[in-house]
């Protein structure tokens, strides 16, 4: 079977605070989008993992891929299987591409080896892969607290606006980015400046990890600059970076000053 793991960004993204077990809590809108991987399970007769694509760091006991076969393998009979993952979405970019390859892994088993997992349950083993892989269960646009991995609903829909997502070719890593972040609590109320229009998104919200890596990274604040020049109606960093994200009315030519990066534009 085949199966197409996308990814996605955060609408905003503010750090509440450290917790006692290390992580942090946080408050975001998690939106899907289409820019994925490619991932085939097949029965085989013994576990191979292969892949293609952009190079994956790590050992192979390590890809989140196989993470979620040997995580439901210890609870179910599950068969030997040959896994083929595509790698097209850039690692360590702030889109959770690892994490929806895990999420999708998770859910093709579970369909392939009629398991009956409900989402609940698949939402429960992603969680023990990473914090933002239980939203690929889903995959629909919500409201994320905890360590990202508690959801409740948020009328934002995007549909029919148009995504241009730069990757400036820049690894950044999610536990760095984090360590360099001062958590903060505001009154305002992030679900609320979500569900205002979109034109006021430009003023009110933010993403959190810009405040530490922009300084770090100067060309992050400048492709965000770009956008908003190129048009975007709104335009951030995603995640913990370093894609940075613009929102647009209608298709956009993708700007000259983008052709070094990998680029990718396309509808929500
Ligand atoms: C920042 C976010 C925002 O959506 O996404 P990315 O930018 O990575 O895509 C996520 O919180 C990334 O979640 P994820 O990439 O699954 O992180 P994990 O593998 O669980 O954790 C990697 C490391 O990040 C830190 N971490 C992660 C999540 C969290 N809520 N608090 C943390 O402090 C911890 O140091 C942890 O060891
Ligand atoms: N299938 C996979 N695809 C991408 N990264 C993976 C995968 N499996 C494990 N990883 C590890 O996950 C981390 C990157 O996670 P990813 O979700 O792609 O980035 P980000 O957290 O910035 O969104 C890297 O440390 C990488 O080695």
């Amino acid at each position: 079977m085949l199966t197409f793991p996308a990814c996605k960004i955060n609408i905003g993204l503010r750090i509440t605070e450290k917790r006692s077990d290390g992580f942090h809590n946080l408050e975001s809108c998690f939106y899907p989008v289409r820019w994925g991987d490619i991932l085939e399970i097949i029965p085989a007769p013994e576990f191979r993992f292969t892949d293609s694509g952009l190079s994956i760091p790590g050992s192979l006991s390590h890809n989140l891929c196989v993470k979620a076969y040997n995580l439901l393998k210890a609870d179910f009979e599950l068969p030997p299987v040959q896994m083929h993952l595509h790698k097209i979405v850039p690692i360590g970019a702030g889109l959770g591409g690892g994490s929806a390859d895990a999420a999708f892994t998770l859910k093709l088993l579970n369909d392939q080896f009629r398991l009956q997992l409900s989402i609940a349950q698949l939402e429960d083993y992603a969680r023990l892969l990473g914090s933002d892989c239980a939203f690929f269960i889903q995959n629909r646009p919500l409201y994320c607290t905890g360590k990202g991995d508690v959801f409740s609903e948020i009328g934002v829909s995007l549909s029919g606006y148009h995504i241009l997502l730069i990757y400036p070719n820049l690894a950044i890593s999610t536990a760095e980015a984090y360590a360099g972040v001062k958590p903060r609590k505001t009154d305002v109320s992030l679900h609320d400046q979500l569900v205002a229009p979109i034109d006021h998104w430009h003023t009110t919200i933010h993403n959190d990890f810009e405040d530490s890596l922009f300084p770090a990274y100067p060309i992050l604040g400048q492709i965000k600059q770009q956008l908003y020049e190129a048009g975007a109606v709104y335009a951030s960093m995603s995640g913990s970076g370093s894609t940075v994200y613009g929102i647009f009315n209608a298709p956009i030519l993708i700007p000259n000053q983008f052709s070094t990066y990998r680029v990718w534009e396309g509808k929500l």
